[in-house]
């Protein structure tokens, strides 16, 4: 039975939470600051604490990214295996920190790593995720020329979750680039067809696209301001919501 936050029922059973490997590394130019980690975690865990079902999905981006690579000269594909890899790293990590929290984790990797990680699984996962275990999706979706925002947006429509939410550097989307327009301007909603014709690069269009042609609705929030992942899942007006219409 959830228990209320500050007077207020969450407002979803399942989320997919979507951490990007950027926000592993805090004020570090590479890897994971183990401080952001374990705060991480424990915003994790107070969605578990509140009855909320929890799958994760954490990019790469903080080791090694396949585009990168390959205009450093390397081939694509061997790249992205990298970058896939990269994400089970952060993956590992994180469930060490959930579990010196005490909350139960498990790793399912698309890519098999027997002895290290289990294999993706959905039901399994989904039996897991009942279960109030947190569920980390390790190395995206499996294959090369994807994001871990598609694999966040496939495993979410997969588990049948209530919302993708897409924790990041900024505080939701914007008219351009906050970080190279400074009069970017904020949306709190947005349909899926204007983040697309509107080309705003928060995320990659096949995410977006998958998410539009399965209505599975999507919050892009600040992952940097503390308590913000607990008042997204309790309903404040955090980020920007993309959903199927405005009305
Ligand atoms: N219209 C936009 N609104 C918000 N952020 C945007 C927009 N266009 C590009 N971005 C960039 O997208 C980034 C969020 O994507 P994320 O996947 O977390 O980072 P990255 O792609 O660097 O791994 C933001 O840090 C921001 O710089
Ligand atoms: O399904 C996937 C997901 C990820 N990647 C690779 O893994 C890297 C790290 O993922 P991403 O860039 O999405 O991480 P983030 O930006 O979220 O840190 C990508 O650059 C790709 O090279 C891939 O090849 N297929």
């Amino acid at each position: 039975m959830a228990q209320q936050v500050s007077g207020r029922q969450p407002r979803y059973k399942r989320i997919l939470l979507k951490l990007s490997g950027e926000a592993l590394m805090g004020a570090e130019d590479f890897g994971i600051d183990p401080k952001v980690l374990d705060r991480m975690a424990l915003e994790v865990g107070q969605l578990v604490g509140i009855g909320v079902q929890v799958g994760l999905v954490i990019g790469g981006g903080n080791l090694f990214r396949g585009a990168a690579l390959s205009a450093a000269g390397m081939d694509r594909v061997t790249g992205d295996h990298m970058g896939m890899l990269a994400t089970v790293m952060n993956a590992l990590a994180m469930r060490d920190a959930l579990e010196r929290s005490n909350i139960p984790a498990l790793v399912m990797s698309a890519i098999s790593m027997v002895g290290v990680t289990d294999h993706y699984d959905r039901r399994k996962a989904m039996r897991h995720l009942k279960t109030g275990e947190v569920v980390i999706f390790a190395a995206g979706t499996g294959n090369p020329f994807f994001t871990t925002d598609s694999a966040a947006c496939l495993r979410a429509i997969e588990i049948d979750a209530d919302v993708v939410l897409k924790a990041t550097k900024v505080d939701g989307v914007y008219t351009a680039d906050p970080f190279k327009d400074p009069h970017a301007e904020k949306f709190d909603r947005l349909t899926y067809d204007e983040v697309l014709d509107r080309k705003l690069g928060v995320m990659d269009l096949t995410a977006i696209c998958l998410c539009r042609d399965h209505q599975m609705p999507l919050r892009v929030f600040n992952m940097n301001k503390p308590g913000a992942l607990l008042n997204v899942v309790v309903g404040g007006a955090e980020g920007t919501l993309i959903e199927e219409s405005n009305e």
